[in-house]
């Protein structure tokens, strides 16, 4: 669904400490998948946890236009019945993924190399995306993509009728590209490899192992190996969501910055590939105890508790920058409160998400009082252990924009506003009431 036209202006102003358990909801990458695999296997799909966020319902609806029956059963709680690898219906109206990158460029891959075809549209910061970083890998495999201007959305896609598989190396760190060749791959028959340089969140090659596929992954010099074999007969599986480190983080920096705040946040997913946030914070003296380290629904998890910090900068090393690339604007808040320089290296992807993160967080926290820098492929705040606040951020479609700006209102002198909170509801449809009944002064 595309964003809706009435912006939703918020304010956030200098709170009392937060104290209470937030509940987190369900990892949105792991909720995606769930979707798709579930619609691309033979049988009923139970999903637990689900996230109930617009972009995951944009999924749920594109999955049903492909043929795959989808029935909410109860608040997360979904049922999928999947028309199996190869079984993709041709949708009769074009599929519209709204403010998902995610979700396009997963369903892209999806049902490239079934034969038929399908349009894709969605919201304007969608629609301001690069997709050729999806279709030209998925042309390898044998369709035919139609694109406007720079390869970006609308896009038509003619399904390969005779699929090859394919070997690709993937030119920038995403896993949003690895996925969308496997989830190809995987009705081309033979073998089809992705190699990445860097690691990417590995929810895509653990759920389709979990789904019955045969994959491997191998560290080699040249990278992550990862090798699907193709024309695999995907088996439902119960899929329970763990909750999302990704929307966890803002809470957890409220209670970083908003002095005697003491939070508890249980059930975080601690994927290695999702965690750099975390050991970031913990760097920079955040006082973070991992309780009951566990495993739920096949990753990784801890409840965590949270404690207001005297924090530090520190250097974010390039090489951590794929496993918290979604953090990095709540990161950059949190960096004004510390001390000292906080210097975030190798984040030029963050220029193409739901906005320019680097440009949309540099100009909200300077006109709040920040000390900011950038260049195109890193950012630097000098912290100064506060933010004066008093001013509107532009929030330019995009849900973590918003959220870090609302919560760094809670700890500033004067409030902060944004001009549009609407966004929030595609990753984080809770935010206002959990942050509410921690405490947290917005509305
Ligand atoms: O695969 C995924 O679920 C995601 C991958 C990341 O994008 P890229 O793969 O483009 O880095 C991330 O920013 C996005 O929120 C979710
Ligand atoms: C980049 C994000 O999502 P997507 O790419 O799915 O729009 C995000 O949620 O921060």
């Amino acid at each position: 669904m595309s964003h809706s036209a009435e912006p939703l202006p918020m304010t956030a102003r200098r709170s009392g400490p937060l104290r209470g358990e937030a509940r987190i909801p369900g990892d949105k990458s792991i909720s995606h998948r769930a979707l798709i695999l579930g619609a691309l296997s033979v049988g009923e799909t139970h999903i637990t946890g689900l996230l109930e966020g617009q972009d995951v319902l944009d999924t749920a609806k594109a999955m049903q236009a492909f043929g795959a029956q989808i029935e909410r059963l109860g608040i997360g709680e979904w049922k999928v019945n999947g028309v199996g690898v190869g079984g993709f219906a041709e949708p009769e109206g074009v599929i519209d993924c709204g403010n998902s990158g995610t979700g396009v460029r997963l369903i892209m891959g999806a049902m490239a190399t079934t034969p038929i075809s399908a349009t894709f549209t969605g919201d304007a910061s969608l629609s301001r995306r690069p997709m050729g970083r999806v279709t030209d890998p998925l042309e390898l495999f044998g369709c035919e993509v139609t694109a406007r201007e720079g390869k970006r959305l609308p896009v038509t896609i003619k399904g390969a009728a005779d699929p090859v598989p394919v070997r690709y190396k993937t030119p920038v760190a995403s896993a949003q590209i690895k996925s969308a060749v496997l989830l190809a791959g995987l009705n081309a028959p033979g073998q089809t490899v992705v190699i990445e340089s860097e690691p990417t969140r590995d929810h895509t090659e653990r759920m389709l192992a979990g789904f019955g596929a045969t994959i491997t992954t191998e560290i080699t010099d040249e990278g992550r190996v990862i090798t699907l074999t193709g024309r695999p007969e995907l088996k439902p599986q119960p899929v329970a969501v763990p909750r999302d480190p990704s929307s966890a983080a803002f809470p957890v920096a409220a209670a970083l910055i908003v002095p005697g705040s003491e939070i508890r946040v249980p059930g975080v997913s601690r994927n290695p590939t999702r965690d750099g946030l975390y050991v970031t914070l913990v760097e920079m003296g955040a006082d973070i105890t991992f309780e009951n380290q566990r495993e739920e629904g096949g990753e990784p998890v801890a409840d965590l508790l949270v404690r207001h910090s005297a924090l530090k900068g520190v250097t974010v090393p390039a090489e951590r920058a794929a496993s918290m690339i979604d953090e990095f604007p709540i990161l950059s808040v949190i960096a004004c409160f510390a001390e000292g320089m906080t210097v975030m290296q190798g984040v030029h992807e963050l220029r193409v998400k739901e906005s320019d993160r680097i440009a949309a967080m540099e100009d909200g926290l300077i006109a709040n009082g920040a000390k900011v820098t950038s260049t195109e492929d890193s950012m630097t705040v000098e912290g100064t252990g506060g933010l004066t606040g008093g001013a509107t951020a532009a929030t330019h479609i995009d849900h973590r924009i918003a959220m870090s700006f609302l919560v760094a209102g809670l700890a500033s002198q004067q409030p902060i506003s944004v001009d549009d909170g609407s966004p929030i509801a595609t990753s984080f449809p809770d935010f206002l009431p959990l942050m509410q009944a921690l405490g947290a002064e917005i509305a």
